[in-house]
């Protein structure tokens, strides 16, 4: 079987299966990568909205991260629905008792229907908790905009919240993704010392439930397995292209991307051209 690199997602379950932890293993799979999880929160959701959401005990996501942990072992973690400050006070300390070098945070604020999936006393927390441990944050424009208390509507300013994540707020890396601008959506990656362009055609659609989540769960698959940055971030702009260019079309709302698109289709030269 060769080596079996090992993620560890930390984030909030989507009965839906599009986003949260079940995109995140279901793309952590499709990499190749072996996943695991934390669970955060229970959201009862589907590609209409998010209908409840049940918080776990902070000992019930401690338990989690210390099994999988002490025993299995991760290469690499992310962090999605964190939803109170206990919550990413209890995951920073995680995160450095465990001694994790590899953390992609992605900082889920608002699902697409409009639910709140952070409280907004939380936002301090993730500034000054959790973004000095991350390796790479994956914002997208209104997450970025929240973080650095800036306003985005140009590339411009894409790289400059990408800048101040970094600078401002001690990230290692930031990418700070396209999808909620007009036109092509181009993501912005800066490493610390360059920044990245990264652009795909807009495919116009409303089965995007999930893009981020599985855009950074691909990430941090391919950081699990020793990749760079770049060819990370490069590996999981193909993989989210393609999960969202070849749609399963289910739900009467914003479905879910198709994670099996990557291992279809993902091959086929001209795949990310037209
Ligand atoms: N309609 C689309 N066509 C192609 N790529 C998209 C589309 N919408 C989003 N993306 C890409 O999906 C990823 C997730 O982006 P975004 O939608 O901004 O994040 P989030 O799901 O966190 O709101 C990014 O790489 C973005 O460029
Ligand atoms: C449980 C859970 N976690 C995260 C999200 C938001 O995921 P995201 O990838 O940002 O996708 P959209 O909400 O933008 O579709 C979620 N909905 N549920």
């Amino acid at each position: 079987m060769g080596q079996i690199y090992k993620a560890l997602t930390i984030a909030g379950s989507d009965s839906g299966g599009g986003a949260g932890i079940q995109a995140d293993l279901k793309t952590f799979q499709m990499l190749e990568v072996y996943g695991m999880s934390a669970i955060t929160a229970v959201t009862s959701q589907n590609t209409l909205g998010v209908n409840g959401i049940y918080d776990i005990p902070l000992e019930g996501i401690e338990g989690q991260i210390n099994s999988v942990v002490s025993d299995i072992g991760v290469d690499a973690v992310k962090t999605g629905m964190l939803s109170q400050p206990a919550v990413i006070e209890l995951v920073a300390e995680q995160v450095i008792k465990h001694k994790i070098t590899k953390l992609v945070v992605d900082p889920v604020m608002i699902a697409k229907g409009g639910a709140s999936l952070l409280a907004d006393n939380a936002q301090d927390a993730l500034r000054s908790r959790l973004l000095p441990l991350a390796s790479v944050v994956t914002p997208n424009i209104p997450e970025a905009e929240v973080i650095t208390g800036m306003q985005i509507t140009s590339i411009h300013d894409m790289k400059e919240a990408a800048l101040r994540i970094v600078q401002q707020f001690g990230a290692g890396a930031a990418v700070v993704k396209g999808g909620h601008s007009s036109g092509e959506p181009t993501d912005v990656l800066y490493d610390g010392e360059q920044f990245h362009l990264l652009t795909a055609s807009r495919y116009e659609t409303r089965h995007t439930h999930g893009t981020g989540c599985t855009f950074s769960a691909a990430i941090t698959a391919e950081l699990a397995k020793g990749s760079s940055l770049f060819d990370a971030v490069q590996t999981a702009k193909r993989f989210i292209t393609l999960a969202i260019r070849y749609e399963l079309g289910i739900g009467g709302g914003h479905g879910p991307t198709n994670h099996w698109a990557y291992w279809r289709h993902g091959n086929m030269k001209e795949s990310m051209e037209s």
